[in-house]
């Protein structure tokens, strides 16, 4: 799938921009790639390696990096934005005089901004008002897709021109994109599970076996699901790989830097260590407030994201709620089948104390 006409531009020099950076080159695009580091871009450019974020893997050497994001942005067609929800909107900011309507943006983060609740797509449309938007989302951990480990992910976009565009310039032999026309539940699905990589994270660390670990994925996905729902996306698309799909890798895997802050968590360290440890951005921390605070004040019952949010912002010991959590509602398994209220309204008429 040689792309040899198109320009990439990647903005943000971490893991994951860089792991995109070198798929595109390695597909024939030119593809420049913007970073506010120069020494880090020097070495990408010079030596084809992120010492940084990337160590052990060597990045397609036709990515030229550059603190110059005019530099990076002229020319190109392609847009990806790989920067951390924090400084998300601030970065497309500095982009925005650069950039013209023609150009395909493409989000690749899995995030939330606390002002108004707004993904990431969402600010790059508000930003720019273009009309070619999307986001890609899915099981995508960076180090094993720069490993060439055979992976897949999903373009979302009501845009037609931006999921064909995404899907020849990174689709290759190693990495396949699929495309999906729910933006909205495909970035959301992306932003949520980093709440659940925690929890994994935190009960694999506690020693807790196999069986809860599939609990809490399969729950995970039932309250995911149900959040969405109250936020106007598509259920079903959680059974896709921007859902199902991601939570599992990110639930499985210490690769993911959202379950090693769990880890920590559940090694005893604090949350601020924890972070600290890690060095890179977890963004399930931030997101696990948010989307607690939202569902609350939505009504929408999230006993996981609650009992998270607990322990991270309360000092609530972890193995603690766990038990807490074993002694809440047992209410439908698959709600989109039996809804919530037919278990609540059983329980009642056969006579159980509490609903
Ligand atoms: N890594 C992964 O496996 C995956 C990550 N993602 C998502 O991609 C998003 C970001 O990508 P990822 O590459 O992982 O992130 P990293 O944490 O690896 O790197 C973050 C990058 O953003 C830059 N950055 C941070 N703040 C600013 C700022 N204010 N101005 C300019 N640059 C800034 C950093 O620059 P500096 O080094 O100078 O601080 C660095 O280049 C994450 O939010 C994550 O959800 C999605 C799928 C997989
Ligand atoms: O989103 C990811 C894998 O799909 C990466 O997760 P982390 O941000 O937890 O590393």
């Amino acid at each position: 799938m040689s792309d040899q006409s198109l320009r990439v531009a990647v903005l943000g020099g971490g893991s994951f921009g860089t792991a995109l950076a070198s798929i595109a080159a390695d597909n024939g695009a030119e593809v420049r790639q913007w970073m506010r580091d120069p020494e880090l871009a020097a070495q990408i450019t010079n030596e084809h390696r992120n010492g940084r974020y990337l160590p052990d893997y060597a990045i397609n050497a036709a990515v030229v990096a550059s603190t110059q994001m005019a530099e990076v942005l002229e020319g190109a067609e392609l847009v990806l934005v790989a920067i951390p929800s924090k400084a998300f909107r601030e970065v497309v900011r500095q982009a925005r005089p650069l950039l013209h309507e023609a150009q395909i943006l493409v989000s690749t983060t899995k995030g939330i901004q606390e002002e108004g609740f707004k993904l990431m797509s969402q600010i790059l449309e508000e930003e720019t008002g273009f009309a070619h938007i999307g986001v890609i989302s899915g099981p995508n951990l960076a180090s094993e897709i720069a490993d060439k480990q055979l992976t897949a992910t999903v373009i979302a976009s009501d845009d037609p021109q931006t999921r064909t565009r995404v899907q020849t310039a990174l689709g290759c032999d190693y990495f396949r994109v699929y495309a999906s026309n729910d933006r909205y539940g495909v970035e959301l699905g992306g932003a949520l599970k980093n709440i659940y990589a925690i929890a994994a994270g935190m009960a694999a660390a506690l020693g807790m076996g196999e069986n809860t670990r599939s609990m809490l994925m399969t729950r995970a996905l039932a309250e995911m699901s149900r959040f969405a729902v109250d936020q106007g996306a598509n259920p079903m698309t959680f059974l896709g790989l921007a859902g199902v799909g991601d939570l599992i890798v990110t639930c499985s895997s210490a690769l993911s830097r959202n379950y090693r802050v769990g880890q920590a968590l559940g090694e005893g360290k604090s949350l601020e260590e924890a972070v600290e440890a890690l060095g890179q951005v977890a963004e399930g921390v931030n997101t696990v407030r948010l989307v607690r605070d939202k569902a609350h004040e939505d009504g929408v019952y999230m006993p996981l994201a609650e009992g998270l949010y607990q322990v991270l912002f309360k000092g609530v010991p972890a193995r603690d709620m766990a038990r807490l959590l074993m002694l809440g509602e047992q209410s439908s398994d698959v709600e989109f089948v039996l809804p919530r209220k037919d278990v609540q309204q059983d329980r009642r008429e056969g006579g159980e104390p509490h609903g």
